[in-house]
């Protein structure tokens, strides 16, 4: 009897058995495949040292590294169903020869769709007006938002330092920070490059929004964040809007899980790191790291998100000819609602716990990806 395939995996992970099961994964080795789902924060090195799988399935609240797999000798594969591959130690997986896979851009459209609504949520006159969109980080979320909004007819500002210039790429960071209307982030976090340290970047993104370029921007200048919460300042951001009023949203937060209520109580529309959380974006997610299991085992793969995806009626040609309609595709004021609701405590300590936080995030209602 060939040994079983054991899967360690971040139940937040959508659809896990519909695609990690012995027709899936054993069809031709006649394995069998046991999966143990576990809380993503609460997958640990104890627990990786007792059940020893073979596949480590993760989320972002995993840090995947050496204190969590130093007494795990079995894992062969590591696969994060996300974009952001921050929380885990790359370097260390290639020199332990596990197989790492992430998902590239499985939530592109959704993040780009929450962007917009946010925009268009707080100023709606712009569906009609002429905008100048500044984006910061022209990869997979960048690019698409880009797409929307010459769409939309805006005009695109896009800095990002370490891809050719192009019709987005066109302006210095300071350009843009002075010159957009609004303001998006789209940035993996990186920190500075430490001699020859391959884990840091020559353009670091950690507290990259700070108070020398918060004060490049207009005080009517939008700032929107839902890349990841240390690429901004958030003292110097408290201090910026206590200055300009400026109108800020934020999906990803410097101390997640945890939020301050002196933070949020300043943000114009705060969200529990949702911006990519639609039923496409986390199935596509899935999708792709079961892709990579494939190819790693060399296997076909059996198990389509297709599959698994109802009708879809949210048209984004619709939503452009109906603007009106924009709070039945994602009214996003009510996840704002939600977040602010699970505030807790007394001044000076009030805040969102970080349970609150995951639990919202857990028991999300997904939203459908407005298709094109
Ligand atoms: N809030 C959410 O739910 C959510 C969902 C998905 C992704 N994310 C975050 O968004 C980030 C971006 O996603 P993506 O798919 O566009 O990634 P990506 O890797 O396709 O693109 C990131 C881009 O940022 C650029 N960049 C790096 N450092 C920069 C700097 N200092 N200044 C300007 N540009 C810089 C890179 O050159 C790259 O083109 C992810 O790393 C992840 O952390 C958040
Ligand atoms: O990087 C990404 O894909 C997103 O930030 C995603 O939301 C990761 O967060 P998670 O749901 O894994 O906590």
């Amino acid at each position: 009897m060939a040994k079983g395939i054991t899967i360690v995996a971040d139940s937040n992970i959508a659809s896990l058995n519909d695609f990690f099961n012995d027709a899936t994964l054993g069809q031709l080795s006649g394995q069998t495949v046991k999966i143990i789902p576990v809380a993503g924060r609460d997958i640990d090195a104890k627990l990786l040292s007792e059940v020893q799988p073979d596949i480590l399935l993760i989320r972002s609240v995993t840090q995947v590294n050496e204190a969590l797999l130093a007494e795990n000798h079995s894992v062969q594969f590591v696969g994060s169903a996300t974009i952001g591959t921050d929380h885990v130690d790359q370097d260390y997986l290639a020199m332990r020869n596990i197989t790492f896979a992430n998902a590239a851009g499985c939530s592109k459209h959704s993040v780009a769709q929450y962007v917009l609504t946010a925009i268009l949520t707080i100023r709606p006159n712009y569906w009609q007006q002429p905008v100048t969109l500044g984006i910061i980080g022209l990869g997979n979320i960048g690019s698409t938002l880009a797409q929307y909004a010459n769409d939309l007819g805006w005009q695109v500002l896009g800095y990002d330092p370490l891809l050719p210039s192009s019709t987005i790429n066109n302006a210095s960071l300071e350009k843009v920070l002075s010159q957009s209307n609004a303001v998006s982030l789209h940035v993996p976090l990186t920190s500075e490059k430490v001699d020859s340290d391959a884990k840091g970047s020559d353009y670091p993104t950690r507290h990259l929004i700070n108070a020398e370029t918060l004060a490049m921007m207009p005080a009517d200048t939008i700032l929107i964040n839902s890349a990841r919460g240390p690429v901004v300042n958030e003292n110097d951001l408290k201090n910026d809007i206590a200055l300009t009023g400026r109108q800020v949203v934020l999906d990803v937060f410097e101390h997640e899980p945890t939020v301050a209520d002196s933070l949020i109580a300043k943000l114009k529309i705060a969200t529990p790191h949702i911006a990519g959380y639609t039923l496409e974006g986390k199935l596509r997610g899935t999708q792709i790291i079961y892709d990579a299991l494939c190819e790693k085992l060399g296997i076909i793969p059996a198990q389509s998100m297709s599959n698994l995806l109802p009708l879809n009626l949210f048209l984004w040609s619709e939503l452009k000819a109906h603007p009106d309609r924009l709070s039945k595709f994602y009214d996003m004021m009510q996840d704002n609602a939600s977040l602010r609701s699970k505030i807790s405590g007394e001044n000076p300590d009030k805040q969102v716990n970080g349970p609150d936080f995951d639990g919202l995030r857990r028991d999300y209602h997904l939203r459908r990806e407005w298709q094109s």
